[in-house]
């Protein structure tokens, strides 16, 4: 990794207040140029509020942002983007329904004269693909790409014009462990060459395979700055983050003492025939690569998908195949790994949305002090960092969001829940409190099902794993075959097809 050298980007005093709500506290940071440098925090401690300060897309309450010494405190995010810095937030994406190339010359298409310059666009996309290393079709619609590739693709959005600076914020949001790895070594290979990036993530094995120093958050204040995370143990790194040790939850698996859930020849648009059960108190891992039937089933239990054939049964009762109110009237709760697109209505306030469509009644007036109740019972068990149970979810931090949305399944009482990455975005040390709490409901009988692309979740947390392939299941692990290894060597892990970008 290239050694750090002269500060590319500094804050002096730089502070967000919302309202009376102070996101970030002044701050005073340094990246140097030619590093990888690190954001951590507990949800809602200010990582995504610093970063959108120095891209420019949210301006500051008071402080400087310095670039190579320069003050660009009050040019704009497009300027900024001139300049070469570039943020890839949470929710940036690729637009799925344009190519490649349209995608990678956004939003400056060349032109002759009043027209688009079709060969143009195409010549400069395939430079900018070679130039990083990838291999995917300049005519291919983004949307058909991987995960992954299109989170590459996004990446050298953020690097295009020699990009001096790209932040990425949670890069790694539903890859898999391999594809995660071959991300980091192409990210890797481009701080080889002098690339500078800013990289945010709640995983400490993450920052530690790829960060050379770190600045840690809490509460929108620093309290950390310039550690090198190599250097430390992720119990260390935990700490530092939370402000106090982090117990790791063990769970002890629990044999199922009855059926609870019967899934028979269940298909659905392509995949199955599906049958299994799911016992009373029991957590059955459903792993699968995309498009292997893991998810498509777990969306069809829901009524998220149509479903052609079979049936589901929770507690005797027959579910009425592809109607989620239907399912969620059956005991069935499913919490969506796709918190922007399916889960948070953004104007609902906190309170609301944790009740959302399972209003507690008095007769015929909404029971407010049972929405009070819900609220003040979520709040004390996930932490949510919020300034008050009316504030909009939109507002939110993405962890805090998705805890909001497992708070309101939860509220629903399940019989089974349908659990799709349901730390996604979320800090270690509410990812302990999830895991704890989970354990307890299925201690007092609730069947889960649990869908994770950490297989570390996944081997801590399950009774029994089912794995899939082609679109029906293809083995059980059971006991002492619940590990890591046996997971990804059922999974057939093909390696991703990329060169890191210096071969
Ligand atoms: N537009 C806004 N209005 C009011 N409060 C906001 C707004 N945007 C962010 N906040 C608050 O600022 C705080 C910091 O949020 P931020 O998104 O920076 O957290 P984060 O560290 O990135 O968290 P996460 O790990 O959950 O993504 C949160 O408590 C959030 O509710």
């Amino acid at each position: 990794m290239s050694q750090a050298t002269a500060p590319l980007l500094e804050t002096r005093g730089l502070t967000k207040v919302y309202g009376r709500f102070t996101a970030l506290e002044p701050t005073d940071v340094t990246i140097h140029e030619g590093s990888i440098h690190g954001f951590l925090g507990k949800n809602g401690a200010g990582k995504s509020t610093l970063v959108q300060l120095l891209a420019g897309s949210v301006m500051p309450t008071a402080g400087q942002v310095l670039f190579r010494g320069q003050d660009i405190t009050s040019l704009p995010l497009a300027r900024r983007r001139e300049m070469g810095i570039h943020l890839l937030s949470q929710h940036a994406q690729v637009v799925a329904d344009l190519s490649v190339a349209e995608n990678l010359v956004l939003p400056g298409y060349p032109r002759k004269g009043p027209f688009l310059d079709r060969r143009a666009m195409r010549r400069q996309a395939q430079e900018l693909l070679d130039r990083y290393a990838l291999r995917f079709p300049v005519d291919a619609l983004a949307g058909s790409l991987s995960a992954p590739d299109q989170r590459r693709l996004s990446i050298v959005r953020t690097l295009m014009d020699q990009g001096a600076l790209a932040m990425l914020d949670e890069p790694t949001t539903a890859l898999s462990q391999g594809e995660r790895e071959s991300l980091f070594e192409w990210i890797r290979g481009l701080n080889e060459e002098g690339q500078t990036f800013v990289f945010i993530s709640h995983f400490n094995s993450e920052i530690q395979a790829i960060c050379t120093n770190v600045t840690v958050l809490r509460d929108g204040r620093v309290v950390a700055d310039g550690e090198d995370p190599r250097a430390m143990t992720s119990a260390e790194i935990s700490e530092l983050v939370v402000g106090d040790k982090v117990q790791e939850f063990v769970r002890t698996r629990r044999p199922a003492t009855r059926e609870r859930v019967v899934v028979d020849g269940l298909v659905s648009d392509g995949v199955g025939p599906v049958s299994f059960t799911v016992g009373e108190g029991e957590i059955l891992g459903l792993v699968g690569l995309p498009e292997s039937g893991a998810q498509e089933t777990a969306r069809a239990l829901a009524g998220l998908r149509p479903t052609q054939a079979g049936t589901v049964t929770v507690d005797g009762r027959v579910l009425r195949a592809g109607h989620v109110r239907d399912a969620i009237a059956g005991g069935v709760a499913y919490l969506t790994n796709d918190r922007i697109g399916e889960g948070i209505v953004g104007a609902l306030t906190i309170r609301e949305m944790l009740r959302l469509g399972n209003w507690p009644t008095r007769g015929p007036l909404v029971d407010d002090g049972e929405v009070s109740r819900t609220y003040d019972r979520y709040h004390s068990r996930l932490e949510f960092r919020v300034s008050s149970s009316r504030q909009p979810i939109e507002e939110l931090s993405g962890g805090n969001q998705q805890k909001i949305l497992l708070g309101r399944l939860l509220a629903l009482e399940p019989k089974l829940l349908v659990l799709d990455e349901p730390t996604l975005g979320v800090d270690v040390a509410t990812k302990e409190e999830v895991h704890r709490l989970v354990d307890e409901l299925t201690a007092n009988g609730m069947s889960v099902i649990l869908l994770a692309y950490d297989t570390d979740e996944m081997v801590r947390m399950v009774d029994r794993v089912i794995t899939f392939s082609d679109g029906t299941p293809s083995g059980q692990l059971t006991g002492d075959e619940i590990t890591a290894d046996g997971i990804i060597a059922r999974l057939n892990h093909a390696p991703t097809e990329l060169a890191p970008a210096s071969a």
